[in-house]
């Protein structure tokens, strides 16, 4: 029996990796009966998700973030070679390895694959144990790189993404967001009289209540490609791709009222923990975390404990 399952810590969200996952493959051909010949070797192992186009195993890709896509070369519409090209090109999923699966058999077809990015090539017709030895290997390759740039962008205190992985998200977001014309939300959340709270119950008290308040917030995401992040100190960022303000603001309440229902007390202001959130969403990415950061002082100065916004 083939071993092909991942180490348990290959989260796209730190903290939200269903441990033990199964490795998740996308089979791209037009013709059926490829896919379900491939979809025979590998149902047992693996989660296989299964696309007759381009455009559509692109959708599955930002939709469902497979390890490893098995892709045919000749299909009406975007071909294998332009996929290839199009997920090697976009940050967030240049990460997915890419198997070409064709009947082009020539040794230029091969290197023109590998030099697009592919991370092998297999010619049809395939020997079904040589092809899952082989995506066993790409699976192994990917869990390894997923658990380096998870070290890599996880703040320790925490367990949620660093400053550093959104930065480079936020990048890659904005520049989708403007090329899609899609909203992208932002919503900065700082936990109120935080210095009061370390004053009074000592740092690593205040240690465990970030924890809890970054769990809780990380609770309230729903969609896989949301990003929570510490963006320093007691003060949290989140990033919410398609989502415009109305939507960004719910999030940010939904957010407000979970922490103030952990009812953690505080004693330094004798009440419990609660959090302010400054919320703003655009399809122009300059200046939306400002804008965040400006709403978040507004909902400071009128009184903590609740969501502002700018923008309308
Ligand atoms: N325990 C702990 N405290 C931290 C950490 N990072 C920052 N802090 C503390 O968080 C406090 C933030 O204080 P301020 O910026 O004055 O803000 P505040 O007291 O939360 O007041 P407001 O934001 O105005 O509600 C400082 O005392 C920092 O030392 C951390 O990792 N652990």
């Amino acid at each position: 029996m083939m071993q092909l399952s991942l180490p348990e810590h290959t989260p796209l969200q730190p903290g939200q990796s269903a441990p033990g996952r199964r490795p998740r493959l996308l089979v791209v051909d037009d013709q059926p009966a490829n896919i379900q010949a491939l979809h025979r070797v590998f149902a047992a192992d693996c989660q296989v998700l299964m696309a007759t186009h381009g455009a559509r195993a692109l959708q599955l890709c930002r939709e469902r973030q497979p390890d490893v896509v098995l892709l045919d070369v000749q299909m009406p519409g975007m071909d294998g070679h332009e996929l290839c090209a199009e997920l090697k090109a976009d940050p967030l999923l240049r990460a997915i390895a890419v198997i070409f699966v064709t009947s082009q058999d020539r040794p230029e077809d091969e290197t023109r694959a590998l030099d697009a990015g592919a991370a092998d090539f297999i010619t049809k017709p395939f020997n079904p144990t040589v092809v899952r030895a082989r995506v066993r290997t790409q699976l192994t390759l990917k869990a390894q790189s997923d658990l380096l740039r998870t070290l890599a962008f996880v703040d320790g205190l925490t367990g949620v993404y660093n400053r550093r992985h959104f930065d480079e998200r936020f990048l890659a977001e904005s520049g989708r967001a403007q090329r899609t014309r899609s909203p992208l939300g932002v919503a900065l959340a700082d936990v109120d009289h935080f210095k009061h709270y370390n004053d009074a119950l000592g740092h690593l008290a205040g240690d465990d209540c970030l924890r809890r308040v970054a769990g809780t917030l990380r609770a309230c995401l729903r969609r896989p490609t949301d990003l929570l992040a510490r963006y320093g100190g007691e003060e949290f960022v989140c990033l919410l791709p398609d989502t415009d303000l109305a939507g960004a603001i719910g999030v940010a309440q939904l957010m407000e009222e979970r922490v103030r229902s952990l009812a953690l007390p505080h004693p330094g202001v004798g009440g419990c923990v609660t959090i302010s959130l400054g919320v703003s969403a655009g399809c122009q990415a300059d200046g939306l975390v400002e804008a965040a950061d400006k709403a978040l002082y507004i909902a400071k100065a009128a009184g903590r404990g609740r969501v502002s916004w700018v923008g309308s």
